[in-house]
């Protein structure tokens, strides 16, 4: 369906916030959330996103009050046919491997007509790590599809997807009301949300990780929204536009749907359960999109990347990326994420006598990136717009040789180190503390890069010591010519 077609598409500002919409004035119960009988005859029913328990600050459920209860179907089998691509539990090696090799995807063919695939059949798992049963670990996913969604509605009972549109807008209908998510914006659809999604451009493809066992939020930010705390009053008025805590993603600019309800005799409508990574479906003669009014802090919401105001160091060294996190799902550790959504965005590059692109390194974090458009600042080659790497903890990676030559190479232009606008590109890094277990038909996909590795394997040694001879000493007693001049150069 065309947004054109869709004029119900407004949106309530804010993330976390508390929320109320009706489609029909008075459909909401005032002052209460299950009177003996609700408004225009509705049945009242909670949506809880954590435990009851759980403390008030982090506590997740909404109201919605829906011509028929959720409730109202056939039991629930084994939906044939099985997806089968699709996993939930990494704790077992039927389906996947360990590998700490560099994996590269290059993008994937959406189905061509006649063949026709829907976002659920064209969803499919290509790593993960920990349990949805256990309530704690995630998955990546891909999707490519041709189709909407007809006559069904997903239900994720295993954790909160964030989707990254590639190609193509998403329409999403929800409980709550229906969203447009455009490539270049992230839709979260938290666990347990009956959705439906349309393909009003018809063949789209997109990435999304999926977190068990907790939901998102946004990063603290720390010593950045902090920045003049510690600053003498006077100096703090000066800079008081910077001194509040700004910066990175910005609660208002995160936007969740309203009410909006069909009330229309479905039979045979289908709700597909995804239950522990396996689907399972029931029938029911409804639209489960009957919710005509809701409240609550629990919903679905979109965010447009370009609202995102990106930090940066602004004299010398390269920022970890961590500085650019958009949504950080927590462990229990602090500073320890289940998984981190970070991206790379259109950006000023200022740092001076600086190797600007990405350094080389190993990281205890394991890092899966996708690319949403543009080129990707560490890798001139082989990193398509849909395409994914995987780097799994501790596997070395950075730079390829191309980018690598082309910057150290530029070390002699006069320009060198003036501002430089990243321009035209929007890569994403989804980044865990635990450790993934790959798909087998990940690694066996026709889509696998094999020659991913090829791109470091030219790096050569610019070592030189001096002398002039090649030999190679343990240790030497010389000062090293080029960092002395690259201190010369700092003021
Ligand atoms: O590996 C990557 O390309 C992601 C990344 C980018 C960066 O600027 C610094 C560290 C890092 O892991
Ligand atoms: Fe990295």
């Amino acid at each position: 369906m065309a947004t054109e077609q869709c004029p119900e598409l407004r949106y309530l500002s804010g993330l976390g916030n508390s929320f109320s919409s009706e489609a029909v004035p008075g459909s909401l119960p005032a002052g209460q959330n299950s009177p003996l009988e609700c408004p225009m005859g509705l049945y009242a029913e909670q949506l809880s996103g954590t435990s009851f328990t759980t403390p008030r600050a982090r506590n997740l459920r909404t109201w919605l009050y829906r011509i028929k209860p959720s409730v109202t179907h056939e039991p629930f089998h084994p939906r044939d046919p099985t997806n089968g691509r699709l996993v939930g539990d990494f704790d077992s090696r039927a389906t996947t491997v360990a590998t700490p090799t560099q994996l590269r995807w290059r993008p994937a063919q959406v189905p061509l007509h006649p063949t026709v695939v829907d976002f659920i059949d064209g969803l499919y798992t290509l790593c993960g790590a920990g349990s949805s049963f256990l309530r704690h670990g995630y998955a990546i996913h891909m999707y490519a599809a041709n189709k909407s969604m007809d006559g069904c509605a997903l239900c994720n009972a295993d954790g909160d997807f964030l989707i990254v549109p590639q190609q193509g807008r998403l329409l999403i209908t929800t409980e709550c009301g229906k969203m447009l998510v455009s490539p270049g914006e992230i839709v979260v659809v938290p666990q347990g949300f009956r959705f439906s999604v349309e393909l009003p451009d018809g063949p789209s493809r997109g990435y999304v990780s999926e977190i068990f066992g907790t939901h998102f939020q946004l990063p603290d930010l720390g010593p950045i929204g902090n920045s003049a705390a510690h600053m003498p009053l006077s100096i703090r008025r000066l800079f008081s536009c910077l001194s509040s805590a700004n910066g990175l993603a910005s609660p208002r600019d995160f936007l969740s749907p309203t009410a909006w309800f069909e009330q229309v005799h479905r039979p045979g409508y289908t709700i597909v359960q995804k239950y522990g990574g396996e689907l399972f479906t029931a029938t029911q003669d409804f639209s489960p999109f009957n919710v005509v009014a809701w409240h609550g802090n629990y919903v679905p919401y979109k965010y447009d990347l370009s609202r995102f105001c990106p930090f940066n160091t602004v004299l010398f060294d390269h920022a970890d990326p961590s500085v650019n996190t958009v949504l950080t799902a927590p462990t229990d550790k602090p500073g320890v994420a289940l998984l981190d959504f970070v991206i790379f965005p259109p950006r000023w590059l200022v740092a001076e006598n600086t190797f600007r692109p990405p350094y080389y390194h190993r990281n205890c974090m394991s890092e899966f990136m996708g690319l949403i458009y543009g080129v990707y600042e560490a890798k001139a080659d082989g990193f398509l717009p849909g395409g994914a790497s995987l780097h799994s903890c501790m596997t070395p990676h950075g730079p390829d040789t191309k980018t690598y030559e082309a910057t150290i190479n530029s070390r002699s232009d006069a320009n060198k180190n003036e501002p430089f606008r990243l321009s035209g590109t929007l890569a994403f890094m989804f980044e865990s503390s635990l450790i993934p277990r790959v798909c087998q038909w990940a690694l066996d996909s026709p889509c696998r890069d094999l020659d991913y590795y090829q791109c470091w394997i030219g790096l050569k040694s610019h070592f030189s010591h001096g002398n002039g001879n090649g030999a190679t000493t343990s240790s030497s007693s010389e000062p090293a010519a080029a960092a002395g001049s690259a201190d010369d150069e700092k003021e």
